[in-house]
C-alpha cells in the first residue's frame, strides 16, 4: 500500500525560527570507526554513533565477518574475530560500505559477495577493485568494474604500491589506507588523474587512521602511504554530523531567523565545517557560542560563485538556498557528484527547474538563476540530500511535495518528524 503522505507536504515556515538543535552522529566518522574497529588489536566502543540505514548496513556488513557489533545501545561495542567463512555484504545505497569494506574482506578465509541497491551497481568502485588485484587481492566482478562482486579472501592480503585514479571518488583512496596496515607490506596508493574531490574525507582518514596508531605517511601530494602494523583498539564518540546540518541551518537562512547546532566541534576533518563560510558568503550571521554553532539569517540571500570540488555532498543544500537568493549562483568543480546517490547534479537541474527558477547544467556544475518559484511534486532520486534541499525549498514556497522523504533514513532517523517539529 503507498503511503498517504508520500509525497509528503513541506512544511512552510511564515516567521523567524528561533531554535537549538541536537544531531545525530556523522555517517562519515561512524563508518570508519566501525571498520577499524573490527580490524583492530580488541575490542572498543564507538559512542554516540549514528544510528541509520548506513551504520546499520555498514555493522551488518562487518558481523557477516565475524566481527561482533553490538547495535542495541547508544553506544555500540565492537569486539573484533577472525574472519572467516563465506557470505553476502549488502551495500545498500551507502558508498562507504561499497568501498571500505572489500579491502578489508581480502582478510577473510572466506568468499565474500557484496551487492546492493539497483543504482548502487552505477556507482564507481572499479579503481578499488583493480587496486585490490594488484595487491594480491582475488577479486571477481564479472568484467564490469562494478557490483555484484566477490572477494575470495585467503586469510591475508600482500599489499605494496599501486596507483588509481581517484578523481570519481575520495573513498578509493580511504578504503585502501583503513584496511592497509593490515596488508603484509602496507599499502602505497598513488594518485594520478585530474584532482581527487574531497580531500577533507581522506584528511579524516588519516586522522583516525593515526588515533588507532597507525603510521601514515601523507607528506606528499597525491600519495598516501600506511606502514604495515597492530590497529590498535580505541574508544570514539562520533561527533554531530555537520553536513547533515545543512537544511538545518539552511532554515535559519530562509526564515531569517535563528539556529543554533549544539556541540559544533572546534576542530573537525568533517567538510560540513565549509558551511561557516558558505553561509557567511550568502549574508548569514555566523558565530560560534557556548553552545554551540550559531546562525542568523539576513533579510536577503545572496548568490554565491563557489567551487565545492572538496565539499561536494554540501551541493543540495546550497543548491536549494541559490534558488532562494536575490541573484544568480554558480557552483562549480563538483563533476564527481554526478557519481553520488544519483546525478545530483542533472536531478538539482531537474527539480530546481520544475519550480520555475533558471537553471543550466554544466559537466561539472551548476548556474542557478533564481525567479519567482511554485508548488509541485520535489523527486529524490533514493537521495537523501535531494530531500533536503527539497524540504529547504519548501520552508519558503508553498505546496512543495518531496517525494520519497524516508530516503533521509539513509544519514539520518525520524527526518521529516525532527524537522516538522522545529516549525512553529
Ligand atoms: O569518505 C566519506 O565518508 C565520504 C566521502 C565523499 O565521497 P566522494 O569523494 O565520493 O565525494 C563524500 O561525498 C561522501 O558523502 C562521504
Ligand atoms: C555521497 C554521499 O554518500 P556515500 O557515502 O554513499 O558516497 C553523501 O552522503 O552525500
Amino acid at each position: 500500500m503507498s503511503d498517504p503522505l508520500d509525497p509528503w507536504p513541506a512544511p512552510r515556515v511564515h516567521e523567524p525560527v528561533d531554535v537549538v538543535v541536537t544531531l545525530p552522529g556523522s555517517k562519515s566518522l561512524a563508518n570508519r570507526a566501525l571498520v577499524l574497529a573490527a580490524i583492530a588489536d580488541g575490542p572498543s566502543v564507538v559512542r554516540r554513533a549514528l544510528r541509520s540505514r548506513d551504520t546499520l548496513l555498514m555493522a551488518r556488513g562487518l558481523t557477516s565477518l565475524g566481527s561482533d557489533v553490538d547495535t542495541s545501545g547508544a553506544d555500540w561495542r565492537v569486539t573484533p574475530a577472525p574472519f572467516t567463512g563465506d557470505t553476502d555484504v549488502d551495500c545498500g545505497l551507502a558508498g562507504t560500505v561499497m568501498r571500505f569494506v572489500p579491502p578489508i574482506a581480502g582478510l577473510s578465509t572466506g568468499t565474500v559477495s557484496f551487492d546492493g541497491d539497483p543504482h548502487m551497481r552505477q556507482r564507481p568502485i572499479g579503481e578499488v577493485l583493480t587496486a585490490l588485484l594488484a595487491l594480491g587481492v582475488d577479486v571477481r566482478d564479472e568484467g564490469r568494474g562494478a557490483l555484484p562482486f566477490s572477494i575470495r579472501g585467503t586469510g591475508s592480503v600482500p599489499g605494496g604500491t599501486v596507483v588509481i585514479d581517484a578523481s570519481a571518488s575520495s573513498q578509493f583512496v580511504s578504503a585502501l589506507l583503513l584496511a592497509g596496515a593490515r596488508f603484509e607490506h602496507g599499502v602505497d596508493v598513488r594518485h594520478d588523474g585530474k584532482p581527487v574531490p574531497s580531500l577533507p574525507h581522506i584528511d579524516m582518514t588519516v586522522a583516525i587512521l593515526r588515533e588507532h596508531g597507525v603510521d601514515v605517511d601523507d607528506s606528499e601530494a597525491n600519495r598516501w602511504s600506511v606502514a604495515p602494523g597492530a590497529v590498535k583498539a580505541v574508544d570514539h564518540v562520533i561527533e554531530p554530523d555537520l553536513s547533515n546540518a545543512a537544511p538545518f541551518l539552511a532554515l535559519a537562512a530562509v526564515s531569517g531567523g535563528t539556529v543554533t547546532v549544539r556541540d559544533w566541534p572546534e576542530h573537525t576533518t568533517q567538510p560540513g565545517d565549509e558551511l561557516r563560510s558558505i553561509l557567511s558568503l550568502m549574508g548569514c550571521t555566523v558565530e560560534r557560542t557556548d553552545v554551540g554553532l550559531q546562525v542568523t539569517g539576513p533579510t536577503r540571500l545572496q548568490g554565491v560563485d563557489l567551487d565545492l570540488h572538496d565539499v561536494g555532498e554540501l551541493t543540495p543544500a546550497v543548491a536549494a538556498l541559490c534558488t532562494l537568493a536575490e541573484g544568480p549562483s554558480h557552483l562549480r568543480g563538483i563533476a564527481h557528484i554526478r557519481g553520488h546517490e544519483t546525478d545530483r547534479i542533472t536531478a538539482l537541474a531537474t527539480e530546481i527547474s520544475a519550480l520555475g527558477a533558471g537553471v543550466v547544467e554544466h559537466p561539472d556544475g551548476l548556474s542557478i538563476i533564481p525567479a519567482p518559484l511554485r508548488g509541485g511534486v520535489w523527486h529524490t532520486y533514493a537521495d537523501h540530500r535531494m530531500a533536503h534541499a527539497g524540504v529547504i525549498i519548501g520552508a519558503a514556497v508553498d505546496g512543495v511535495l518531496v517525494e520519497d522523504v524516508a530516503t533521509t533514513s539513509k544519514t539520518f532517523p525520524d527526518f521529516a518528524d525532527f524537522w516538522s517539529a522545529l516549525l512553529p
